[in-house]
């Protein structure tokens, strides 16, 4: 039987964006945004409008209601997103199809796994523990975790350094153009998540990433594990 821990293809760690990679949690930021509308009397934000903007933060869900005032009551309204989103961070938002079996086929083969994201520590916090399947990652590095955030590379080279991996042996997926800059930045493999957050105005092709994939488990063509 094949070795897969001494496959000479296999990166040494694999690093993951969050919203829109791993977990489809549109549902439940635009639940959060049409909750600040309701508050301020707007009307609420359509699914199909708010989903492609899902990995953008709190400030990229409020500009599609909240355009001028944003610029006026940023704090105000944060501060009201993320009470509503922490409020409900779970209800809806489920773990894409395929990744469970795709983190099992990782760790088998021994390539340690990470999380990279930009929300902010406490919600990542308040989020994790509702998706027990997730405690294979080794590192969780978030937002607010360095002074900076994708797309600077720096929490990337962090995720690597608590891994204990070399970065060049790693791949970055992310659905998200800083995703695919930082991956860059930090010398690593950028595979981008096209099953993501990715909206008709965005141009992929632009983003220059190593790989693309349709589904989760196409990743494991990409390093060449069968799969499950
Ligand atoms: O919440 C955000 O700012 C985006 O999070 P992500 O980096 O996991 O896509």
């Amino acid at each position: 039987m094949t070795n897969l821990a001494n496959n000479p293809k296999l990166p040494e760690g694999v690093l993951f964006d969050l919203d829109g990679t791993l977990l489809n949690t549109a549902p439940d930021l635009g639940a959060a945004l049409n909750n600040v509308c309701a508050l301020y009397g707007k009307e609420p934000v359509h699914e199909s409008i708010y989903t492609p903007v899902a990995s953008h933060g709190s400030r990229g869900l409020l500009k599609l209601a909240f355009s001028e005032e944003l610029q006026t009551h940023e704090s105000e309204l944060r501060k009201a997103f993320l009470d509503a989103y922490s409020n409900s961070i779970a209800a809806r938002t489920h773990v894409y199809e395929g990744v469970v079996p795709l983190l099992n086929t990782l760790i088998q083969a021994r390539v340690k796994v990470a999380i990279v994201t930009n929300k902010p520590k406490q919600l990542t916090q308040e989020l994790l523990p509702s998706f027990p399947e997730f405690n294979v990652f080794e590192s969780v590095v978030c937002g607010d975790t360095l002074s900076v955030s994708k797309p600077d590379p720096a929490p990337l080279l962090l995720a690597a350094e608590q891994l204990g991996v070399n970065p060049k042996s790693c791949i970055y997926v992310g659905d998200a153009e800083r995703d695919i800059q930082a991956g860059r930045n930090a010398a690593m493999t950028t595979v981008l998540a096209h099953y993501g957050y990715i909206s008709d105005s965005d141009s992929p092709a632009d983003w220059k990433a190593d790989y693309g994939i349709s589904t989760p488990l196409e990743l494991l063509d990409i390093i060449g594990l069968p799969q499950p």
